[in-house]
C-alpha cells in the first residue's frame, strides 16, 4: 500500500509544491545548464566536447530537494501549466478509467512540447512559415473517413487510398492542425515528427509511414492503420494485471522497436501505453509505437536538457533537466510495472507530487500482487527503475535479461558499447589495467550480454578492429542516425585503428562499472576483481597523479591519500572501487550515492 508514501517522501515539506501558476516563463535555458551548474565544485575534464560521465549525478541537481525544475525549456519553448491533474486513485484502472470518463483528452497530458496557446516561441508578430513542401493532393488520393483517436495535437482517422501502390487499402491519417503551430519551434516539431516516422519506418515494432501531405490548413500524415486499439485499452480491459507471460511478450516487442530507435540515436520521450498500438484484435497481434511528436536526437555527446513527457512516466534526470535514451527505458519500466502488478510506481495527487515521487520514492515491490510475482521479474523492472540512469538497463540489453531471453526475437547492437569502448582507448594504461581486472570479475549473466554484443561485431581472427565497428554502424543505419550524428563516435574511436580486441580485453572496455556497482553481488565482484589488480595492475601511484586520473583538482588530495597504501604506494581497495567508479569528490566525501 501506499506506494509513494515511503519514509522518503514524509520526510519532504508540503510547501515546495511547483505553483501551478508559474506558466510560460520566457526563461531561456541552454544545452549545458546542467554542466555548468553543477560543474562549479567539480573540476572539468581537459576540453573536449564530450561530457563526462563522472561529473553528472542524477542526485546534483542544481535545484533544491524535492523542487521540480521550472519550467525553463529549450529557447522559446513555453511549459504549459497545469496539466491535468492525476486523480487520487491508486490503481492505474480506477485512475485512468475516471479520466477518459470526463476529461476532453482522455489520457494523461503530456508535459507538451507547447504547440497551442497564443504567442510565438520565436518573436511576436513574426511571420511563420507553415509551409512544409510536402505533396498537396491529399484529397485526390485518399477518402476520409471516421475518427479513430485523438491526441493533444491532433487527431487521427480512417482513410482509404483512392490510388497508387496502396490503391483500395485502409490506412490511418493523423491530421495536424497549422492553427495549432503558433511558433518556429512547434513547426519544427511536427517537421521532426514526420522525418522521424519516416526514417524509422522500416522496423517491425516501428508503425509503417506511407506519405505526407498539407494544405492550407493542415499536415496528413498516412500511416498503417493499427486496428487493435491501443495497450491502454487493453490494460483496462483485463483490469490491469497480465501473466508473467503475456508482459513478457509485450515488452521485448517495446524493448525491440526501443533497441532500434535508440540505436539510431533517437529519444521518444514519451513512452507510455497510449503510445503503442495492436495492429489488430486478434491475439496474436503486434505492438507498434507510435507518436514521436516529442521526440528528439540524442546527440552521443550531449544531453538534452527539455522537460518533456508525461508525469506519470517521466524519470528523475528528465526533471533534473540533463538525459539521454536512458530516459525512455524509465518510462518502460513504469510500463513493466504497471503491466505487472496493475498500480502506478509513481503516484500523486498532484503534478508535484507526483515528481517528487519519482525523484525520491522507492516503488513498491512488496505488497500484493508482488509476492506472488517471480523473483526475476521483479529484478527486470527494478533494473528498469533504477533512479540512476548511468546503472539502468539499456534496451539491448533488458532484451538479454534473464526473465526475456527466451522469448527474444534476436539481440541487437547496443550503441551504449561504442560509448565504452570509446572511453576505454582513450583512457590511461592505468585506467586500463583497473578495468582489466574487473573484467576478469564479470558474473556469467553479464557475460551473456556481451558475448552476444561481440558476435554482433562480427570479430575477425577472435577480435575487433576499427572497422568492425563501422561496419556494423553501418549495416543498422538509417537516416535517422545520420541526423543524430552517432558514427561521429567512430572518429573518436580512430585508436582503434592500430589495435585488435580480444573478447576478453572487449569485455574490459565494455563492462558498466555503474551497472556492476547495481548488483547485489558488487562487493564480491570488486572483491575478485581487486586480487586480479594487485596481481597484475597495480602499481604505486602518487597523490597528484591519481587526482590527475581522475580529473580532480588539488582539493582533492586529502581524500585521496586515504585510497593509497602507505606501506607500497598502491591503491588499497577502497582506492580501487573509488578509482573505478570515478567518483566525484563532491559525491564521495558528502553525497553517498543512492
Ligand atoms: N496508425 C494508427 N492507427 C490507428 N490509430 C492511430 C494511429 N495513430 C494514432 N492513432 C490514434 O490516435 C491517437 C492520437 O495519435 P497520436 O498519439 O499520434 O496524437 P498526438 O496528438 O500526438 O497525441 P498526444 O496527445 O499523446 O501527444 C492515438 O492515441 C491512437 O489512438
Ligand atoms: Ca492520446
Ligand atoms: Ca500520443
Ligand atoms: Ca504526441
Ligand atoms: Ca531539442
Amino acid at each position: 500500500m501506499g506506494h509513494c508514501y515511503s519514509r522518503n517522501i514524509s520526510t519532504v515539506d508540503d510547501d515546495d509544491e511547483i505553483p501551478s501558476a508559474t506558466a510560460q516563463l520566457p526563461h531561456r535555458s541552454h544545452q549545458n545548464h546542467h554542466q555548468t551548474s553543477s560543474s562549479s565544485s567539480i573540476p572539468q575534464s581537459p576540453a573536449t566536447s564530450e561530457v563526462n560521465p563522472y561529473n553528472i549525478s542524477p542526485f546534483q541537481s542544481p535545484l533544491p530537494a524535492g523542487v521540480a525544475p521550472s519550467p525553463a525549456r529549450t529557447p522559446g519553448r513555453k511549459f504549459k501549466w497545469p496539466f491535468p491533474p492525476p486523480s487520487p486513485a491508486k490503481p492505474i484502472m480506477a485512475a485512468l478509467r475516471r479520466r477518459r470518463g470526463t476529461a476532453p483528452h482522455p489520457r494523461d497530458g503530456p508535459i507538451p512540447e507547447d504547440s497551442e496557446a497564443g504567442g510565438s516561441g520565436g518573436g511576436i508578430g513574426e511571420r511563420l512559415d507553415k509551409n512544409f513542401g510536402f505533396a498537396k493532393n491529399f484529397e485526390g488520393k485518399y477518402e476520409l473517413g471516421r475518427e479513430v483517436g485523438r491526441g493533444h495535437f491532433g487527431h487521427t482517422c480512417w482513410a482509404k487510398a483512392k490510388k497508387g501502390k496502396i490503391k483500395g487499402q485502409t490506412v490511418a491519417v493523423k491530421i495536424i492542425s497549422k492553427s495549432k503551430m503558433t511558433s518556429a519551434l512547434s513547426i519544427e516539431d511536427v517537421r521532426r515528427e514526420v522525418k522521424l516516422l519516416k526514417a524509422l519506418s522500416g522496423h517491425s515494432h516501428m508503425v509503417k509511414f506511407y506519405d505526407v501531405f498539407e494544405d492550407s490548413d493542415n499536415v496528413f500524415v498516412v500511416m498503417e492503420l493499427c486496428e487493435g486499439g491501443e495497450l491502454l485499452d487493453s490494460i483496462l480491459a483485463r483490469g490491469g494485471r497480465y501473466p508473467e507471460a503475456e508482459a513478457k511478450r509485450i515488452l521485448v516487442q517495446i524493448l525491440s522497436a526501443t533497441a532500434f530507435f535508440h540505436l539510431q540515436g533517437v529519444v521518444h520521450r514519451d513512452l507510455k501505453p497510449e503510445n503503442f498500438l495492436f495492429t489488430s484484435k486478434n491475439e496474436d497481434a503486434v505492438l507498434k509505437v507510435i507518436d514521436f511528436g516529442l521526440s528528439d536526437y540524442a546527440r552521443f555527446d550531449q544531453r538534452l536538457n527539455d522537460v518533456v513527457g508525461s508525469a506519470y512516466y517521466v524519470a528523475p534526470e528528465v526533471l533534473h533537466r540533463s538525459y539521454s535514451t536512458e530516459a525512455d527505458i524509465w518510462s518502460i519500466g513504469v510500463i513493466s510495472y504497471i503491466l505487472l502488478c496493475g498500480s502506478r510506481p509513481f503516484y500523486g495527487r498532484t503534478e508535484s507530487a507526483i515528481f517528487r515521487c519519482v525523484l525520491r520514492a522507492n516503488p513498491n515491490f512488496d505488497d500484493l500482487p508482488w509476492p506472488s510475482i517471480s523473483p526475476i521479474a521483479k529484478d527486470f523492472v527494478k533494473r528498469l527503475l533504477n533512479k540512476d540512469h548511468r546503472k539502468r538497463m539499456t534496451a539491448a540489453q533488458a532484451l538479454a535479461h534473464p526473465w526475456l531471453r527466451d522469448e527474444n526475437p534476436g539481440l541487437l547492437l547496443d550503441f551504449s558499447i561504442y560509448k565504452l569502448v570509446k572511453s576505454y582507448i582513450r583512457a590511461s594504461p592505468f585506467r586500463r589495467a583497473a578495468l582489466k581486472s574487473l573484467s576478469k570479475a564479470i558474473p556469467e549473466e553479464e557475460l551473456v550480454f556481451l558475448k552476444a554484443q561481440f558476435m554482433l561485431l562480427e570479430p575477425e581472427d577472435g577480435g575487433l578492429h576499427l572497422h568492425n565497428f563501422t561496419t556494423a554502424l553501418t549495416r543498422y543505419a538509417t537516416d535517422a542516425m545520420i541526423e543524430s550524428r552517432l558514427p561521429d563516435i567512430l572518429n573518436m574511436m580512430q585508436p582503434l585503428a592500430h589495435k585488435k580486441l580480444d573478447f576478453e580485453e572487449f569485455c574490459a572496455a565494455s563492462v558498466s562499472v555503474y551497472q556492476l556497482e547495481a548488483l547485489e553481488e558488487w562487493e564480491q565482484i570488486a572483491t575478485v576483481a581487486f586480487e586480479h589488480f594487485e596481481s597484475e595492475g597495480s602499481r604505486a601511484i602518487s597523490v597528484q597523479e591519481l587526482a590527475e586520473e581522475m580529473s580532480l583538482g588539488p582539493n582533492a588530495y586529502p581524500l585521496l591519500k586515504d585510497w593509497i597504501r602507505s606501506l607500497d604506494g598502491k591503491l588499497n581497495f577502497l582506492g580501487y572501487a573509488k578509482f573505478l567508479h570515478g567518483v566525484t569528490v563532491r559525491s564521495s566525501s558528502s553525497r553517498p550515492m543512492r
